[in-house]
Parts: C-alpha cells; structure tokens; sequence
C-alpha cells in the first residue's frame, strides 16, 4: 500500500516523513498518473486558495475529486481540511474544493483574534492523552452533516468547544498540524485506516 502526499504546495516534506517513521511507504503526489500509483492521500496544511488553483493548473482537481467520491482513504490537515470540506465559508469565490466531508469549515477562523495558537486537543480513538495541537490560521469546523463523527473539540483559548477533528468513512481531518510537532498518533490512526481501507478492497 503506498500513500500519497498531496504535492502542489505546503508542509509536504513534514508529512512524507511523519508517513516514513510510521513505517508506510510515502511519495509526493502532483499529477495524474501520481494520483493512480498511490492507495491513499495526505493533503497537507499550506493555503487552500493556491493548492486549489495549482490542482486545476495540473490537472489533478477532477482526478482527486473521483478518487474522493470513489473511497480512496484521504486525511487532510488544516488547508488539507478545507480541501476536503463540502462547504468553504470565508473562502474566495473561485476556490475550489473536493466536497468529501460534509461539513461547513469557516478558514481563518481562529485568526480573527490570533494568527496561531497552540492547546491541547482530546480525539477520540486516539488513546494516550490529548494532543499538543498547534494551529496556524487555521480553520475550524462550523456545522457537520449526520455522518460525520465528530473526533476532538479545542478545549481552550479562542474557538473553545470549536470543532477541529472529524471523520466520514474514510476521509479523515484536522484543523491542526500534528506534522509539525514529532506526535505521530494521527498519522498512525491514518496509516491504519489506509491499511483496512486496502484489505476491504482486497
Ligand atoms: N496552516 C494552514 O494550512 C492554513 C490554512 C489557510 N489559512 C487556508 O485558508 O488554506
């Protein structure tokens, strides 16, 4: 099974070697024929508006978005999230988005009040106490569709109760950076995921 990492434009580097130390295989994603040679994706944090344009601009936009709706397993951190969102509140009115999870994500959302924070997070599933999360202009998520699970809630500072953890089926998503800061439990929660999604499959 080989994941993907989502290559247009943002923190790629810090996700393919997160995958790497969780003994997945892992390689940069930008065109097409990428796309068909991997079982599953990581869209990185960057900026959503320009990974948006860039997926256009290489072709890759329809491609992702058949592979979204068709199951393939994808995990999206911060811009990664808004890709992922049905709905993109605060966004440009060109931007696009793969329209996986059902959820109204609003970008910059914490970034009313402050650029970046840090704060624990709990998610559920995840097992070994809440996570040291950090955002940075991040999104949050506003509203979720019934088939959403609701994974982890900020417990702190701005945007308390605000939802920025959540997964339908096999799409799974996180306002924060967990690349960023060594903790490897949400790449391996994926990489689990990715590896059951794949034996169904068979
Ligand atoms: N760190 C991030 O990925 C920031 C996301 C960015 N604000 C966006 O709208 O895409």
């Amino acid at each position: 099974m080989i994941i993907g990492v989502l290559a247009l434009q943002g923190d790629v580097r810090e996700h393919l070697s997160a995958l790497a130390e969780c003994d997945a295989i892992a390689r940069p994603v930008r065109r097409p024929e990428e796309l068909d040679s991997v079982d599953a994706l990581v869209i990185p944090g960057g900026e959503s508006t320009t990974m948006s344009k860039l997926a256009i601009d290489f072709g890759v936009l329809e491609p992702l978005r058949k592979r979204v709706a068709g199951g393939m397993p994808v995990y999206g951190s911060c811009a990664g999230m808004i890709m992922l969102a049905t709905e993109v509140l605060d966004g440009r009115p060109d931007q696009q988005s793969l329209a996986g999870i059902d959820m109204a994500v609003r970008r910059n959302a914490f970034g009313r009040q402050v650029d970046s924070f840090e704060g624990p997070v709990e998610i559920d599933g995840i097992d070994g106490g809440p996570f040291h999360a950090v955002f940075i202009r991040a999104p949050w998520v506003e509203s979720v569709g019934d088939e959403v699970d609701v994974l982890g809630r900020v417990t702190e500072g701005p945007g308390a109760g605000r939802i920025v953890a959540v997964r339908q089926r096999n799409l799974l998503a996180t306002a924060f950076h967990p690349e960023l800061t060594g903790d490897l439990r949400v790449h391996r929660y994926f990489v689990e995921m990715a590896r059951a999604a794949d034996m169904t499959e068979g």
